[in-house]
């Protein structure tokens, strides 16, 4: 697996970006609307049915041009990359809840975000794996505003309580670097206190190891 990935696809210019942006940004948010709403409805049975085939009449249309499976990375003509698909942060991606990142210069970054239903594991509580997810991402964003990034190769996440369903705040920040490896360390916040603390070793694949200096410039943060 390549960290940047979609080599031969033609760059995009930022107008293309922008358009593409406030086509799909609006779509995105109405379908995280509409997940939420499937998980938590109590509408009767005929608005259940009648909503489903609207939804699928939606998804029909929205096939009728596609992709192939994933959005991959683009690359823009002003040298920043965007992951568009990305399960945390991605503009394009209902999923993700999103994360959008702010960081000092030198890396420390961290993001807050509201956390509903669709992410819940044990009853009114974030899933832990979707803890992991955050964190994962934070430090991996950690690594690059700080000029080392990386792929994961090892993150240790300590639960330390429950994380409620609601507000969170995801903060990380890179600890330190020995070669190709970056050692990062963040944690998840709530109203109740640190919830998780995670430490990352991110590194960079030996196959792109040439390619370190070009990397650290095209993160755009909140953008994946
Ligand atoms: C902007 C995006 C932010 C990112 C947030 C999201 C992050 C992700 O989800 S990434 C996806 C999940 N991670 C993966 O799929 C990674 C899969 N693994 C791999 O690609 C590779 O095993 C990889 C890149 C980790 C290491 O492979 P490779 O580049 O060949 O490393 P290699 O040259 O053998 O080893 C380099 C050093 O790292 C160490 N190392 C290798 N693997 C690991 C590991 N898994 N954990 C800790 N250390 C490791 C080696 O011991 C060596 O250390 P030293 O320099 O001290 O001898």
């Amino acid at each position: 697996m390549s960290l940047i990935g979609d080599f031969g696809v033609d760059p995009m210019t930022p107008e293309q970006f922008d358009a593409e942006a406030a086509l799909f940004g609006p779509l995105t948010d109405s379908v995280r609307t509409l997940m939420e709403a499937t998980l938590m409805s109590e509408a009767e049975a005929d608005d259940v049915a009648r909503a489903r085939a609207l939804v699928d009449e939606a998804a029909a249309l929205l096939n009728t041009r596609r992709g192939g499976i994933a959005l991959g990375t683009r690359w823009g003509t002003d040298g920043i990359r965007r992951s568009w698909g990305n399960a945390v942060m991605g503009l394009r991606n209902p999923v993700a809840p999103p994360l959008e990142f702010t960081h000092d210069d030198d890396g420390p970054s961290w993001a807050e975000a509201e956390l509903g239903g669709l992410y819940e594991g044990p009853p009114g509580l974030v899933h832990g794996g979707v803890v992991a997810l955050l964190l994962d991402q934070a430090l991996g964003s950690a690594a690059f505003y700080a000029g080392s990034p990386g792929m994961t190769g090892t993150l240790t996440v300590r639960y330390r309580q429950g994380t409620k369903l609601g507000p969170v705040r995801v903060e990380a920040a890179l600890d330190r670097v020995e070669g190709v490896k970056s050692f990062v360390v963040g944690t998840v916040i709530t109203p109740d206190g640190v919830c998780a603390e995670a430490e990352g070793i991110f590194i960079l694949p030996r196959e792109v190891r040439h390619l370190a200096g070009e990397l650290a410039q095209s993160f755009h943060p909140g953008e994946g």
